[in-house]
């Protein structure tokens, strides 16, 4: 059996970072993957996601502007977007396995644990000084009848040909985007939510602002609703909810969630503890058993799965590794987005969370000649400042919220003062970035 410094289980974002980073150790590293090679990111994730978001933007963009400058507005092509995503995307697999084959020895096939620090593969056995589990995450299946004639969000990813109607299951991240890319399409989208609200985690008033832009782009929530069965019902399919009511369509998205790839894993067999949640981990991202690391979205802890995450819990093992660091894992201020039309992005304390010691504040960003010029209806901007009138949180909606909180992240993370950003930062105008100052108390 052959021994390695290093076994990685996966090579999405978290496995691929760390393995780039000890390939350059001289150590001996084994990188196996069951799947796609890249992992979930640029393959069914972030990546083509946002490929797809450039054309969707640029046709809402000119069709919000018809009758002010626009005569034409633009159409989406979906299906002959698709053939440019498959272009661009589909060799991304066999060029990340070519990489890995440069950087380390590779073992094609699910990873399984034989004992603590034994890998089995494709019925090879490899032993592990140190295993580092970065096996991430896949979409959850609804446990109803005919949930097999669901899609998830890669089926979604790469859809060939546009259908008419399509019905999502969750108002999520993926179900808020991908029914957005679909209604920009022209399908005609409807969306069964099963509580009060859609995107969980964001401000409350704004994620109800997507709602009402969603539903003025077309596309019908349906609340306090969930399927209990699909079914096969005259070349069509038929979602029956929990309401009583049933849904005609022809494509069926699941986007119920992601779930932890745990099961191919044999995790008992190493005496690895974890739950539906994921693997558990301490603050140096060791697992209960020693020797044996998980990273990115397969580790219980909550926080963003998001592929910065993974990739900072990879450079953070790097360091234990190889460079003599001790501390526990530090996260930072993590901004995150929904990339939809508008976007709707966040960093810091929610409007929602900040209790009286806060004090908030909400501009009204469409007014301003850059937003106006795009006839943006929907851009606000809400900030949160604690009691020494620093910036602690911000939430926007807006075509370019995703880019607009990213001006914020810093000025959170570092805690940064009006005094100090107008001493150390002159950025572009006209642009939100240059409006930063104004928006910091003096
Ligand atoms: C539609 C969609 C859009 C997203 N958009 C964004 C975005 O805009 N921004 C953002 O930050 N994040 C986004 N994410 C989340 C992001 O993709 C994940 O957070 C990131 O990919 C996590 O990286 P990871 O390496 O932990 O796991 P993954 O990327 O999931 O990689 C895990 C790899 O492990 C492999 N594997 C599983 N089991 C085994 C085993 N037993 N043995 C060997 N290999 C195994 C899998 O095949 C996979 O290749 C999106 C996700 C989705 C689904
Ligand atoms: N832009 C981004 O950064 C981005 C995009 C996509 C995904 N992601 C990552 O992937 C993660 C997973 O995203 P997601 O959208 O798959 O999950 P999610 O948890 O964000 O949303 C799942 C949705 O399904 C609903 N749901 C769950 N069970 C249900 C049921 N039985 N019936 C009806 N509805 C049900 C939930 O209420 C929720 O609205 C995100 O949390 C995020 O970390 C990020």
């Amino acid at each position: 059996m052959k021994n390695y410094d290093y076994i990685i289980l996966g090579t999405g974002p978290a496995g691929y970072r760390l393995a780039q980073l000890l390939a350059n150790t001289g150590k001996s590293l084994l990188a196996v993957e069951g799947g796609l090679f890249g992992g979930t990111c640029p393959n069914v994730g972030c990546e083509p996601k946002i490929f797809l978001s450039g054309a969707v933007h640029t046709a809402r963009a000119s069709q919000q502007l018809v009758g002010r400058g626009i005569a034409q507005p633009a159409q989406l092509d979906w299906d002959q977007l698709m053939v440019t995503k498959k272009a661009r995307f589909d060799s991304w697999p066999a060029e990340t396995k070519a990489i890995y084959e440069k950087m380390c020895d590779v073992a094609v096939g699910y990873g399984q644990f034989v004992d603590s620090h034994t890998i089995e593969v494709a019925g090879h056995r490899y032993h592990g000084d140190k295993i580092i589990i970065a096996t991430g995450h896949r979409p959850h299946r609804l446990a109803i009848p005919g949930s097999q004639y669901g899609h998830d969000s890669s089926d979604v990813l790469s859809l060939a040909h546009r259908p008419d109607q399509a019905v999502f299951i969750g108002g999520g991240y993926v179900g808020i985007e991908l029914a957005t890319f679909l209604a920009a399409a022209g399908t005609k989208v409807e969306i069964l939510i099963r509580s009060d609200r859609i995107l969980r985690g964001f401000y409350a008033k704004y994620a109800q602002a997507m709602v009402d832009a969603m539903e003025q782009q077309g596309v019908k929530f349906h609340f306090h609703t969930s399927a209990t069965k699909i079914e096969p019902h005259e070349g069509k399919y038929l979602v029956t909810t929990n309401q009583g009511t049933q849904l005609a369509t022809d494509y069926v998205v699941d986007a119920s969630g992601r779930v932890p790839n745990t099961e191919k894993l044999d995790l008992p067999a190493a005496g690895i503890t974890f739950s539906k949640h994921g693997i558990d981990v301490d603050d140096h991202l060791q697992t209960n058993v020693p020797g044996v690391y998980a990273i990115g979205d397969i580790t219980s802890q909550k926080l963003p799965k998001l592929t910065p995450v993974a990739e900072l819990e990879a450079n953070y093992l790097y360091h234990q590794f190889e460079k003599g660091a001790t501390a526990p894992v530090h996260y930072p201020t993590i901004g995150t987005a929904v990339f939809a039309f508008p976007e709707i992005a966040q960093v810091g304390i929610s409007p929602d969370q900040a209790g009286d010691e806060y004090h908030i504040e909400e501009r009204n960003l469409s007014g301003g000649s850059l937003y106006a010029g795009l006839n943006e209806q929907e851009a606000k901007l809400t900030l949160v400042y604690d009691s020494t009138d620093h910036l602690v949180g911000a939430s926007e909606i807006g075509a370019s919220a995703a880019d607009d909180i990213n001006n914020l992240v810093p000025v959170i993370g570092l805690k940064i003062s009006r005094t100090d950003w107008e001493r150390h930062v002159l950025p572009i105008y006209p642009a939100l970035a240059d409006k930063v100052a104004g928006l910091l108390k003096k």
